[in-house]
């Protein structure tokens, strides 16, 4: 890597110090990121020595490989300025940046507008001769379809489509890749990835947390925002996707914007049909008993904001007409538990009752361990002929590998130029499309309750075909 560096505005946050810093730190250790300057850009007037010490406590705390001797090495890197977003003030980073430079927005996602302005009005969007300059916005992009419109023309005032790697964590996360190179690069998926052999998805993402420090956030978003417009339906696409005629960034990505396109619109009519929202209630996880949504610190009196939301998409095309897929997030649920579960349809020859042990689902396990399982029929050992189900596991890693966090993913793909794995701003409009009538049909009514440590609302069965059943998050998960 030429030299480069990397302002983080927002330095002082959580994102930095949990997230990005740890993340930096690990590749700095693996020797990835030879001549990389960071940074920090905050409001408040620390010294490099504060900010130095800061960020020392933050990796003891959330750098799971922390060394002294590394950290000695790792602190030389860092550098900190404190301003507010204005291109006056951002104007002290001039000497700081190096040809090839990027700013990280991590920032109140009220402030990605303003900070993006401010950052082209101090002359810092333009790529010097030989360098560039690229712009990390963090999620999410937009509370809805007009504001996300809006804050793309707000950035392309003075940044290029080309220079803003707009972020969605889940993209950075290994199994995702895996999907992607699970599916193009073994022979045998292909032919029966489709609905004469496919019979539905489902896409859970199920956590136990609850709404945690982040009440005025959430309170506003809800799980649609905060999970399903981005992660979920960038699961859900990459699942359905077409494969591509090439690795390019700019071919996945409209391979990516196809499948959005391709999903039967909701209306104002049909969203009891196509979605379910939930939030929880006072309940018991294990022996912790909880408090339910509305009793959380922050969150404010009578909320409806939901804590849960499942949808169901169909996609009108070739692949995929006749194929539910089934969407769902929520928080303080039986277990952590992720998943891509895919299902099979019935062997279409009659076989003895004995032998049949369900249909085969092919699984892509997120949490609480990376694994693919096959869920198969196989012979019952003893005389008489029967089936039983049967997992064939294969999990992601080996304990030989070396696992990388999607931030550090993201990181390196960001410094590294590779947008593959940043999102488009058609992804981001296609996804707001799809929701808006979901959107406009959840400003009124009250989400339907579901116990702390459950498995959500039971209003979430409506959404599915009648001889389809949600799969367990308790039963799967590790809580
Ligand atoms: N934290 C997380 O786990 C995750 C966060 N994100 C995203 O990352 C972004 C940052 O989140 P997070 O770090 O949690 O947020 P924080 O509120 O912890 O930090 C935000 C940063 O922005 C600064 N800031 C706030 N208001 C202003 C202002 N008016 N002018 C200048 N600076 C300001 C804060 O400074 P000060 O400290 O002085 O207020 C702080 O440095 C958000 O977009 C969020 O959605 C995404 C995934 C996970
Ligand atoms: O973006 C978000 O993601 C997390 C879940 O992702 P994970 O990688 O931390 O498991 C979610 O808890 C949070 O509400 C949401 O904003």
């Amino acid at each position: 890597m030429t030299a480069t560096t990397l302002v983080i505005l927002g330095a002082s946050g959580d994102l930095t110090q949990r997230l990005l810093m740890p993340a930096l730190y690990r590749l700095h250790a693996l020797g990835l990121t030879p001549g990389l300057r960071i940074v920090g850009y905050a409001k408040e007037a620390w010294s490099r020595e504060y900010f130095e010490r800061h960020i020392h406590k933050a990796l003891q705390a959330f750098a799971p490989d922390f060394k002294p001797a590394q950290w000695n090495r790792f602190r030389r890197q860092l550098d900190y300025v404190g301003g507010e977003l204005q291109a006056d003030q951002l104007a002290a980073l001039k000497d700081k940046l190096s040809p090839a430079s990027m700013f990280y927005l991590a920032l109140p996602p009220p402030l990605f507008g303003m900070a993006a302005t401010a950052l082209g009005e101090a002359g810092f969007s333009n790529s010097p001769r030989g360098g560039w300059r690229r712009l990390v916005v963090e999620k999410p992009f937009g509370t809805d379809l007009a504001s996300a419109e809006a804050l793309r023309e707000q950035m392309h005032t003075h940044w290029e489509e080309e220079q803003i790697l707009r972020i969605d964590h889940f993209l950075g996360k290994e199994t995702t890749q895996n999907l992607m190179v699970f599916r193009f690069a073994n022979r045998f998926l292909e032919p029966i990835w489709n609905t004469q052999h496919i019979a539905q998805v489902q896409i859970t993402y199920a956590e136990t947390l609850g709404v945690e420090q982040r009440a005025a956030y959430y309170d506003k978003a809800g799980a649609l925002r905060d999970m399903l417009q981005n992660h979920l339906m960038q699961l859900f696409s990459l699942t359905a996707m077409e494969p591509p005629s090439s690795w390019d960034a700019e071919v996945l990505r409209d391979h990516k914007v196809e499948v959005l396109r391709s999903v039967v619109p909701i209306t104002a009519k049909t969203v009891n049909q196509h979605a379910v929202r939930g939030q929880y209630r006072a309940g018991t996880l294990g022996r912790k008993k909880l408090v339910g949504y509305r009793s959380e610190p922050g969150i404010k009196r009578g909320s409806d904001t939901e804590t849960f939301a499942a949808l169901r998409l169909e996609v009108d095309n070739w692949r995929w007409r006749g194929v539910p897929f089934y969407l769902r997030s929520g928080k303080r649920l039986a277990s952590n538990y992720s998943e891509i579960a895919v299902q099979f349809r019935e062997v279409p020859g009659p076989i003895p009752h004995a032998v049949h042990a369900g249909n085969n689902w092919m699984i892509f396990r997120i949490r609480p361990i990376e694994c693919m399982d096959l869920l198969v029929t196989a012979k019952q050992p003893g005389v008489k002929l029967a089936g039983r189900p049967v997992t064939l596991a294969a999990p992601y890693a080996t304990p030989n590998d070396r696992e990388f966090s999607a931030y550090e993913q993201l990181l390196m793909d960001a410094l590294g130029g590779d947008r593959s794995n940043f999102l488009r701003f058609d992804e981001v409009e296609w996804a707001w499309k799809v929701l808006t009538p979901v959107l406009e049909a959840w400003e009124k009514g009250t989400p339907d309750f579901y116990p702390s440590g459950s498995e959500g609302p039971e209003t979430q069965a409506r959404l599915l075909d009648p001889d389809h059943h949600w799969r367990s998050i308790a039963r799967n998960g590790d809580g």
